[in-house]
């Protein structure tokens, strides 16, 4: 069983929740949504049978028939409109990540899966974090350690630095940064992807890899020691890659990750190929935690049209990621 936060309940969440529990209600992973269960229902429509529950075990026992909703706690501040964002319901939205992270880590569910979030929104509304990533790290008293991975079927991503600008990300780039991060994924894809021995491919920052320097000393200075620690530590890397052919097919085919330098450098490629079945998944964690890779798309948001793919392999790599803890 897992928890599903309810995202911006003005984004596409909502209805690619419902679809999503169309799809998994025989085959599971089961799931329970934390949201308000009234308005769930209000927007139902005959995909789903919503049903309120108020405790896990009862979840379990629906789920084959219903979407089983538990209430947040704390309320909406108003109806949910689709494509409309109200930073009066950021309490709710936060409410719902923090009430999943608690179910999880007194192993209630056994992981956390996350609906699209509005960063900007949630900012008006005074949230301090970046995103989930940070939010998460910080409810389970891991700052500092989280990673974050986007998994699809042609290609996983690491980026070393996250949720700041490029000229911030150029500045927090260090050795010890790339060697933490690479580290935690090597461990994370053989605990919970059952990859004994991942190979990584570091990017590099700068055109052609800085080209001996020529084109910026990052790549000499701080990425190859970078690469040298972690060879030491017998892992298996290359690098650092020109960053502009490391995704090519059969560059992808020599490696299980790219660890790359900067948001956009992983997840242009990521979204590229892999847009309708990618996966954002927290590494670092003491809990599961995957997220569809796309965002609240405000702009299709109660049309019908929104694709659930990335919620269900979310939910999918969610309870893989589970079970390969539970025998690890
Ligand atoms: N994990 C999370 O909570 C994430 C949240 N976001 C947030 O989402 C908001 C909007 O971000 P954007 O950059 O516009 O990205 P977006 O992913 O929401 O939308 C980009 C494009 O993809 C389309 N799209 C997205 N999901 C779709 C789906 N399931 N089916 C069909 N089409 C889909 C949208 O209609 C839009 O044209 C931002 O505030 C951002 O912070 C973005 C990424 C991840
Ligand atoms: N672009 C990825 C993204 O914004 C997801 O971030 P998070 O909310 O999962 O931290």
């Amino acid at each position: 069983m897992l928890a599903l936060t309810m995202g911006d309940p003005a984004g596409v969440g909502p209805e690619i929740t419902l679809w999503a529990w169309h799809a998994l209600r025989r085959s599971g992973p089961s799931f329970v949504l934390l949201a308000d269960p009234d308005w769930i229902a209000s927007i139902a429509h005959g995909v789903a049978t919503i049903r309120p529950v108020a405790s896990i075990a009862e979840a379990r026992a629906v789920f084959h028939e219903a979407l089983p909703v538990m209430a947040v706690s704390a309320p909406l501040g108003s109806t949910p409109v689709p494509g409309h964002p109200d930073p009066g319901n950021a309490g709710a939205i936060t409410a719902s990540i923090a009430d999943a992270v608690r179910l999880a880590m007194a192993g209630d569910v056994d992981g956390v899966v996350t609906n699209p979030i509005a960063k900007a929104v949630l900012k008006q509304a005074g949230f301090p974090y970046p995103g989930h990533t940070e939010y998460l790290a910080a409810l389970t008293d891991a700052s500092g350690r989280e990673v974050m991975m986007l998994a699809g079927p042609s290609l996983r991503v690491v980026p070393v630095t996250i949720h700041v600008s490029l000229r911030e990300a150029i500045e927090r780039l260090s050795t010890d940064e790339i060697v933490r991060v690479s580290l935690t994924t090597v461990a994370s894809l053989s605990r919970d992807f059952g990859i004994a021995r991942p190979r990584l491919a570091v990017a590099g920052l700068n055109p052609h890899a800085g080209e001996d320097g020529h084109m910026g000393a990052e790549d000499i200075d701080i990425i190859r020691p970078a690469i040298e620690r972690l060879r030491g530590q017998g892992i298996d890397v290359v690098g650092p890659m020109p960053p502009d052919t490391m995704f090519t097919a059969p560059a992808r085919a020599r490696y299980d990750v790219a660890v790359c330098m900067y948001h956009d450098q992983a997840l242009i490629p990521l979204k590229t190929l892999d847009m309708a079945q990618g996966v954002n998944v927290t590494l670092g964690l003491d809990l599961v935690r995957t997220s569809p890779d796309h965002g609240t798309a405000f702009d299709i948001a109660g049309q019908g049209v929104a694709d659930p793919a990335s919620l269900i392999a979310a939910l999918r790599l969610a309870g893989s990621i589970a079970e390969h803890r539970k025998t690890a």
